[in-house]
C-alpha cells in the first residue's frame, strides 16, 4: 500500500504523520510481511523521514515521487537515484500521470528514469493509465499496454521482476470516481499477461500491480479481493491517518 503525498506537507508534518502511522499500525499488530506500507513525501521531506524511521526502527518504507534519469551533472533541479539511494528510498514513483501531464514526461524519459532507478538499487513504481477521453473511445487497453512497453523497453528478466505497476486511470485521480474492480481487474490482468508475454510468465507472476484512482477505506477491499490486483497507490486519503492506516489494514475491514 502506497500513500503518495504529492505535493504536500512540509518536513515536520511528515513525520508527525508517518510516526502516528507507525503507532496507529503497531497498536494493530500491523503484520508488514503481508501488507507492506510505503509513503511518498516530498523531496524535502525525505532525509527526516529516514531518521525517523531507522531510530525508531520502524516498517514504513519510503519512496520519492520521482527520480532524474541522470545520475550527476549539469541538471538543475535534478535528484538523482543515487542522491536518493542514500537517503534509504526504497521505492520511487516513475512517470506518474501529473509528471506526464504538467510535465510532458513519455515513455523515452520514463524509460532512462525507471534504468536509472534500478541501476541504484530502487524499486521503480511504474505509472500506466488512460484519460476519460481515450477510455471512451475504449482505447484504454492499448494505450496503457503501450505505457508498460514503453517504460520497460530494454530491461532484463531480472530487472523488470523489481518493477511495481501501478494502473491509475487518469479519470479517476483525484475525482472522486473510481473505477470498478472488474475495470481494475481487467487492466491489471492484461498487463500481466502483457509482462508474460515480454519477459516470462516468473516475472508476470511475482510482479506486484497496483491500482490507484480514489482509493479510500471504504472500497480498497472490493479492489483488493480481485486476483490481479496487488495492492493501491493512494493519493489524497493518504494523508489522513485513519484513512490510510485502515487502507493498509484492508484484510481487517
Ligand atoms: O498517486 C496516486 C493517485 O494519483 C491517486 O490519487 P487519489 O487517490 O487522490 O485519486
Amino acid at each position: 500500500m502506497v500513500g503518495n503525498w504529492k505535493l504536500n506537507l512540509d518536513h515536520l508534518q511528515a513525520i508527525d504523520l508517518v510516526q502516528k502511522l507507525a503507532w496507529t499500525l503497531a497498536d494493530a499488530k500491523h503484520d508488514y510481511d503481508l501488507t507492506e506500507v510505503v509513503v511518498a513525501p516530498s523531496f524535502t521531506s525525505l532525509r527526516s523521514v529516514q531518521t525517523l524511521v531507522d531510530g525508531d526502527k520502524l516498517s514504513i518504507r519510503y519512496a520519492s515521487q520521482d527520480v532524474s534519469s541522470h545520475s550527476s551533472g549539469a541538471y538543475t533541479g535534478e535528484v538523482s537515484a543515487e542522491q536518493l539511494a542514500k537517503l534509504g528510498v526504497s521505492y520511487a514513483i516513475i512517470g506518474h500521470s501529473e509528471r506526464r501531464q504538467y510535465h510532458g514526461e513519455a515513455e523515452e524519459l520514463i524509460n532512462a528514469k525507471v534504468a536509472a532507478a534500478l541501476g541504484a538499487g530502487i524499486a521503480p513504481i511504474v505509472c500506466v493509465g488512460e484519460s476519460l477521453e481515450v477510455r471512451h473511445a475504449k482505447g484504454h487497453v492499448p494505450l496503457t499496454l503501450g505505457h508498460v512497453d514503453g517504460a520497460l523497453a530494454g530491461l532484463t528478466s531480472e530487472q523488470a521482476s523489481q518493477v511495481v505497476i501501478a494502473y491509475e486511470p487518469v479519470w479517476a485521480i483525484g475525482t472522486g470516481e473510481v473505477a470498478t474492480p472488474e475495470d481494475a481487474q481487467e487492466m491489471a490482468e492484461a498487463i500481466r499477461a502483457r509482462i508474460a508475454e515480454t519477459f516470462d510468465s516468473g516475472v508476470a507472476n511475482g510482479m506486484r500491480i497496483l491500482y490507484g484512482g480514489s482509493v479510500k477505506a471504504d472500497n480498497v477491499a472490493a479492489i483488493m479481493a480481485k486476483p490481479d490486483v496487488d495492492g493501491a497507490l493512494v493519493g489524497g486519503a493518504s494523508l489522513v491517518l485513519d484513512q490510510f492506516s485502515a487502507i493498509a489494514r484492508f484484510r481487517q475491514l
